[in-house]
């Protein structure tokens, strides 16, 4: 029998507060080697202390964080953040300005080391840098310094890489490339790595799984798929996507729910249906409850449908056709909506 292969990162029952104020409880995950895990919450939710918690800036006042089976905090342990070996990606790169970027990567590495420069190369190939290590870090794109500061943490192959919102500080078409050269770059690295994000389409487009915090608690952790498909509770589903929450009004013959939108699928019991705009179909006439369009958002690609119900229930649409606001159309819903209390 093989031995059971341990987590590269283990927290347990993690409480931390800053002197009176508490601001993580009952805080619990694993992670395996190679694996991305996004924290994603709302502003002030406490992702950035659980990083500070992980990398040993902060002690913690209950529960245990490992790191590779070795404890490193405990109420009364503290493992110097030296000592962990933890790489910190923050929001924007703190580059050093006077070291080319070659340097910059190479920081971590012992001078003599064999392969220092093998290393350095590899890791800025990873991030898409190839051939720009002599350039200075002001002579790089905002975007780049990003791809640089990456490149740094991961070059000594550290236990685990955290990064704190990386693309922040960048423009959104910048944001979506980098995200997932990030993700790659970590991918092929075969790095561990912990990434906060209050922006939920960053989070469930880059991470392998999603840990969703308010106040200070996970209250899921779960794929991208599974948060999004399957949120554990009303909350959840509000915070990831959109979602208009429908009270179901009884089950159909065939197993069904029934909402004031129509009948559909149901994931799971609860008194409430998690209706997305995708779930919710357009048409002209046809078999359906008549809605009345209250507003219509362009979102480029599509428009977002703001519908009232004959009951005034409200509920959202998306739409490649943009209806007249005022006009009344018929929705049905489609696919599995998942059901919450
Ligand atoms: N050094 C500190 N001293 C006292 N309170 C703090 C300190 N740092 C953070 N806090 C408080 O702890 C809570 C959690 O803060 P934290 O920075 O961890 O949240 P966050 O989810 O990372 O927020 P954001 O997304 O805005 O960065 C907040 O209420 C914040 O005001």
């Amino acid at each position: 029998m093989p031995a059971a292969a341990v987590s590269a990162v283990s927290v347990a029952d993690l409480g931390a507060s800053y002197g009176a104020a508490p601001v993580l409880a009952g805080v619990d995950f694993e992670l395996a080697t190679g694996e991305l895990l996004a924290v994603l919450g709302p502003s002030g939710c406490g992702k950035t202390t659980l990083l500070r918690c992980l990398a040993g800036f902060e002690r913690i006042e209950a529960g245990r964080i490992s790191l590779a089976g070795d404890v490193v905090a405990l109420p009364r342990v503290h493992v110097p953040a030296h000592r962990r070996q933890v790489a910190v990606v923050p929001q924007e790169g703190a580059l050093f300005p006077h070291l080319s970027v070659a340097e910059n990567v190479g920081f971590g590495l012992r001078r003599r080391r064999p392969g220092r420069v093998a290393r350095i190369r590899e890791c800025l190939a990873l991030v898409g840098l190839a051939g720009l290590g002599e350039r200075m870090p002001h002579q790089l794109s905002g975007g780049q310094q990003q791809r640089v500061a990456l490149a740094r943490a991961m070059a000594p192959r550290p236990p685990l890489i955290l990064l704190d919102e990386p693309f922040g500080a960048l423009d959104a078409a910048l944001r979506t490339d980098l995200r997932q050269a990030v993700r790659r770059a970590l991918k092929e690295d075969g790095a561990t790595a912990v990434l906060v994000t209050h922006d939920q389409s960053e989070a469930l487009s880059v991470a392998d799984r999603v840990a969703v915090m308010e106040g200070g608690r996970l209250r899921q952790v779960g794929t991208p798929e599974e948060v999004y498909a399957r949120p554990s509770d009303a909350w959840v589903a509000q915070f990831v996507g959109e979602a208009d929450l429908l009270p179901v009004l009884g089950t159909t013959p065939d197993g069904r729910v029934r909402t004031a939108a129509g009948a559909v699928a149901g994931i799971g019991t609860g008194t409430r249906a998690v209706v997305r705009p995708e779930h919710v179909r357009l048409t002209q006439g046809g078999e359906g409850v008549t809605a009345r369009v209250v507003d219509v958002e362009f979102r480029g690609h599509e428009h977002l449908v703001a519908l009232e119900l004959p009951d005034g229930t409200a509920v959202r649409a998306r739409s490649l056709r943009a209806p007249a606001p005022g006009s009344v159309v018929t929705v049905s819903l489609t696919g599995a909506v998942a059901l919450v209390d």
